[in-house]
């Protein structure tokens, strides 16, 4: 068990200046690895944000609660919007672009702050997990990745092709829809990327966690059996998921890779945000989505509400029958 795992606080102010100019991410994603900034023991006090899943390197933890992720343009855009949108108590608070060392960064809020030892779990949403304009300029320009091809075989020795083999190298598009059928994000719109617990423990093997009962075990272990948190995360899930069927701005999106980030801690509290806009792309006008409608190329249907319905069904079902809940389902019978 291993994950990407960061706390790096930084201090207010330091270096920072506001800046406006776009730049594209060009850095690895190392998942694997765990990173303890010797400062993590020392100013625990101050910043205990830890990264449980994404591209490593992306985030700082700043001072005063807030985080520098890696500048992202299309991020930027939906955060700006989403400020004054009826989603905004449901993603971090977001406050520009900042520049550090010739970097620039989009500020916003580190939710883990008002948790104590929280548990953690990222949940990346719908049921497809690159966007239709990366299977095209993939198609256009087909470039082979040798990272993923090995990601591939160290997962499942026999799942390239022997074309695959013979080039040690696969397709991003090809990785990203492997990935979709291993995990649940096919069979249920959804899947597991990490689980950080009060603990300590740190699990981002999800890669194969596919079946509906496979799910369900990882939250029973996330929550710990807590009834009440479970009915917490219920809550706010029932609550955004009624937000988003309403919100024009999420239905004229193409939402791809985004997360659902959960945590709770010991005193009993519990919620749930949205993260990562990264690949979160407005629609040309007039096209709607309804993200529940099957994928097929053209109608850039992405399958996040039928993630969520079945999220939702999902914890549902782990709750405990009420005696009347007992009555109708032996009546149904
Ligand atoms: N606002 C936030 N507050 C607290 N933790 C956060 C926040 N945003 C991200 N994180 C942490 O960082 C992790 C990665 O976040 P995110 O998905 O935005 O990164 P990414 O590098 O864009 O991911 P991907 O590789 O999927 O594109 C999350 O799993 C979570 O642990
Ligand atoms: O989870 P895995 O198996 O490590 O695979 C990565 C994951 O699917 C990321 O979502 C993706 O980044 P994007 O969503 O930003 O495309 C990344 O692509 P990348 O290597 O091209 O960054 C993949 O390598």
């Amino acid at each position: 068990m291993s994950c990407t795992f960061c706390t790096w606080p930084w201090f207010e102010g330091e270096g920072l200046s506001v800046r406006a100019e776009n730049r594209t991410k060009s850095w690895t994603k190392l998942k694997s690895m765990v990173h303890w900034s010797p400062l993590a023991f020392t100013l625990k006090s101050r910043s205990s944000w830890v990264q449980l899943a994404g591209h490593a390197g992306n985030f700082q933890a700043k001072e005063g609660g807030r985080l520098l992720k890696r500048y992202c343009e299309c991020e930027q855009q939906c955060l700006n919007k989403l400020m004054t949108d009826s989603l905004r108590p449901y993603v971090p608070g977001y406050y520009g672009v900042v520049q550090k060392d010739e970097q620039d960064y989009n500020l916003m809020d580190d939710l883990l702050v008002g948790f104590d030892s929280p548990s953690i779990m990222d949940c990346k949403m719908g049921s497809r997990t690159y966007l239709e304009e990366e299977l095209m300029k993939a198609r256009e320009h087909p470039r082979l990745r040798k990272d993923m091809y090995e990601k591939m075989v160290s997962v499942d020795p026999g799942a390239p092709t022997e074309e695959e083999r013979a080039q040690q190298g696969v397709l991003k598009p090809r990785y990203m829809q492997w990935r979709e059928t291993l995990s649940s994000t096919a069979t249920l719109g959804f899947r597991i990327e990490g689980i950080k617990k009060a603990d300590g423990t740190c699990n981002t093997n999800f890669k194969k966690t596919k079946q509906r009962e496979q799910v369900m075990k990882a939250l029973d272990d996330f929550v710990d059996g807590n009834v009440q948190i479970l009915k917490l995360y219920l809550k706010r899930l029932e609550e955004l998921h009624s937000v988003l069927e309403k919100s024009h701005f999420f239905k004229t999106h193409e939402v791809v890779g985004s997360s659902l980030l959960f945590v709770h801690d010991a005193s009993g509290k519990a919620s749930v945000w949205m993260i990562d806009f990264g690949k979160m792309v407005p629609l040309p006008s007039p096209m709607m989505l309804d993200h529940r409608t099957p994928w097929v190329e053209g109608n850039r249907e992405d399958g996040y509400l039928w993630g969520m319905d079945n999220l939702i069904d999902i914890l549902s079902s782990m709750l405990p029958q009420t005696p009347c809940d007992v009555d109708r389902n032996s009546e149904e019978a």
